[in-house]
């Protein structure tokens, strides 16, 4: 078991805080704090993508994981091994993490599999686990091969076998898919997410894609100042946002106001079934996702819109509408085939079910 558990992890950046040193810096006594008390639980084998906007502080947690950084706060164990906690700093060599950084900083002087080989302490085992790594990672026959001889793509692999050599407690993956171009990137994601189920390795991603986080992990956990707003699967997460600014975050929202009572909510669009009965009846923010409302002719009794702008995609479409009765514009997923324009007239209705909070949109 290698259950990554962290509690209450707290770290700013400061003169006092082993931060920034940079010439002409503001100096604060105080610092700025950057994680606040952040709690996250990764189970064993999982893999885990930390979710945040730029600047949130995700590489913050991944460095105080790591034990490149000290924490002000909190707990850090792995399977049980306490590596962070007041008073104990296991240094960063002695903490069995793997570590996959955003460009594969590969050594430029050795080989693949000699890079792949490097952290392998049994000298008799090496070259066969750098074989076996290599061709986990779908690179079997390229251990000869210099790092410059390699795709950006392959390299990244490279990077991906060389931290799981060792047979890490915890493997740790910093926006590792960011110099990579969009085509080539799926591949590269779904090849890493199949390489560290086969090890059944515990693995936090960062990434400040969404859809990545999405796509490639069992867990996802949004950061929002200092903190994890919410921890769940994909579906979890997407479905059932624990706020409007994830459900902003996390994909597209519509957030509309709305009055809760028992299992609904009314709205300007009509009356919505929610997921759960709401928590705190009255007003706040019905939330659904633009794939939940479906175009219709415009009668003049159902509510209805006009089309503002129109975005394709290809796969499909996203049309925003002006709607009577709302401040904000609606956006509406549909498939690429639709033929509007903006200043087109249309119905709209509301399918499936929404989530409630009480509160304003952008609370
Ligand atoms: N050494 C440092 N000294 C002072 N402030 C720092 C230092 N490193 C990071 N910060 C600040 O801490 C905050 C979090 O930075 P961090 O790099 O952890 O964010 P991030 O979520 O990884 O961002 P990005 O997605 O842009 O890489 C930022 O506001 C950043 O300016």
């Amino acid at each position: 078991m290698t259950d990554l558990r962290i509690e209450g992890l707290t770290k700013a950046y400061g003169p006092d805080h082993g931060g920034s040193t940079t010439p002409g810096t503001p100096r604060s006594s105080t610092g700025t704090t950057v994680l606040d008390g952040l709690s996250l639980d990764v189970p064993s084998g999982s893999l885990a993508a930390v979710l945040g906007p730029s600047g949130c502080g995700k590489t913050t947690l991944l460095r105080v994981i790591a034990g490149f950084l000290r924490a002000d706060a909190g707990t850090v164990t792995v399977g049980g091994r306490t590596l962070t906690a007041p008073g104990t700093h296991v240094p960063p060599e002695r903490r069995q993490i793997g570590i996959v950084p955003q460009e594969g900083a590969l050594f430029p002087h050795l080989s693949a599999a000699r890079n792949v080989a490097f952290g392998v302490t049994d000298r008799a085992a090496r070259q066969r686990r750098a074989e076996e790594m290599l061709e986990l990672v779908g690179l079997a026959g390229y251990g000869g091969r210099m790092p410059h001889e390699l795709s950006g793509g392959q390299q990244q692999r490279v990077a991906l076998a060389r931290a799981l050599a060792p047979a890490p407690a915890l493997v740790l993956l910093d926006e590792p898919f960011n110099a990579l171009d969009s085509a080539l990137r799926a591949g590269v994601r779904a090849d890493v997410r199949a390489a560290l189920h086969a090890t059944g390795a515990t693995a936090v991603l960062v990434t400040h894609d969404q859809q990545e986080a999405l796509s490639v992990a069992d867990l996802v956990a949004v950061i929002h100042e200092g903190r994890v707003a919410q921890c769940g699967t994909p579906h979890d997460v997407y479905s059932r946002p624990a706020s409007p600014w994830v459900a902003g975050f996390v994909g597209d929202a519509v957030l509309l106001p709305g009055t809760a009572s028992n299992g609904t909510a009314t709205t300007a669009l009509g009356t919505i079934e929610l997921r759960a009965p709401a928590e705190v009846p009255g007003n706040g923010t019905v939330i659904l996702r633009p794939e939940q409302l479906r175009l219709t002719e415009p009668t003049g009794t159902t509510p209805s819109g006009t089309v503002t702008d129109v975005r394709y995609y290809g796969h499909d479409a996203v049309i925003t509408l002006s709607v009577e009765g709302l401040e904000r514009p609606v956006d509406v997923r549909v498939d690429g085939h639709l033929r509007l324009r903006p200043g087109d007239r249309t119905g709209l209705h509301p399918t499936g079910r929404a989530t409630f909070h009480a509160g304003p949109p952008r609370h």
